[in-house]
């Protein structure tokens, strides 16, 4: 498991990544998401907690896009990255969905072989000059997530073959492949065992280097583990986000304090 962060979370961010300002999200009438506005740093991971059915996933999607394939969802506010606003008429949604990457629930490798699984996406996106550039890419994804040992004699299998930890290590190699700057993780460890769950956080822990993270979890160890900054969600709003530490030890809010004592959820 990854151990205690407090140290890493005291330190200030210094680069600001994404910043959601006054986003709703609706499905037709009904609205799921109200007025949020939260900041995510380069180097941080960002734990979303709160009880079911509070918004976590719905706003996940909001920050590269994904609700757009949902024909009654519908965004407000502003999402930048970087300072652009994410849901200009002007923005490539397929060059965003690869700078703001995004890992599932279930593991969802393609049924091709693992070598494709991570190739495919820096062929689509131009990113591999040759043969050669394009094996160097799966190599260091592969090494990135920490699964090249583990699967370097069998480039060639299926990627369905995996086990369900490595298929979830795949995934985010594929992710890393399109060399994004933020990783969107949704509940990436709900269908993992606890071994296979230690692994993907201690990725997370590594990773956090290179990236801005932002993970939905259902598993306030978790958010604790592998967060320096936890956002509280309930009936989609933002209640709090702050330093993980203090959202558990001494949330300011009474709905935090209910939901980590275990009042609800
Ligand atoms: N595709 C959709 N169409 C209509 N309503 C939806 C859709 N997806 C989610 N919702 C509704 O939006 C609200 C927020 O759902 P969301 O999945 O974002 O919550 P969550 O906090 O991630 O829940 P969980 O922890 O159970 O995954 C819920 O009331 C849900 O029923």
């Amino acid at each position: 498991m990854a151990q205690s962060n407090a140290s890493a979370e005291a330190i200030e961010p210094t680069e600001r990544k994404m910043r959601a300002k006054g986003v709703s999200v609706y499905y037709g009438d009904k609205k799921a998401i109200d007025n949020v506005d939260i900041d995510v740093y380069q180097e941080f991971v960002t734990a979303f907690i709160g009880p079911s059915g509070c918004g976590k996933s719905t706003f996940l999607r909001a920050l590269n896009r994904m609700n757009d394939t949902i024909p009654s969802a519908r965004v407000t506010g502003t999402i930048e990255l970087d300072g652009d606003d994410i849901y200009a008429s002007g923005m490539d949604v397929v060059q965003l969905r690869a700078r703001v990457g995004m890992v599932f629930q279930k593991p969802n490798p393609f049924p091709k072989s693992i070598y494709d699984n991570i190739a495919y996406g820096p062929k689509i996106h131009g990113l591999a000059e040759g043969k050669a550039e394009l094996d160097a890419i799966v190599e260091k994804s592969l090494r990135r997530a920490g699964l090249w040992e583990e699967v370097k004699d069998r480039l060639q299998d299926s990627g369905t073959a995996l086990s369900g930890g490595q298929q979830q290590r795949l995934c985010i190699a594929r992710a890393i492949a399109v060399d994004p700057e933020v990783i969107l993780m949704d509940e990436p460890c709900s269908a993992l065992d606890p071994i296979a769950t230690a692994k993907i956080e201690e990725l997370i822990d590594d990773l956090r280097g290179n990236y801005a993270i932002v993970i939905v979890t259902h598993s306030m160890q978790q958010a604790a583990r592998v967060s320096q900054r936890t956002a509280f969600f309930h009936l989609g709003n933002l209640v709090e986000y702050g330093h993980t530490s203090d959202i558990f030890t001494n949330p300011t809010q009474q709905r935090t304090q209910d939901y980590i004592t275990g009042r609800y959820g």
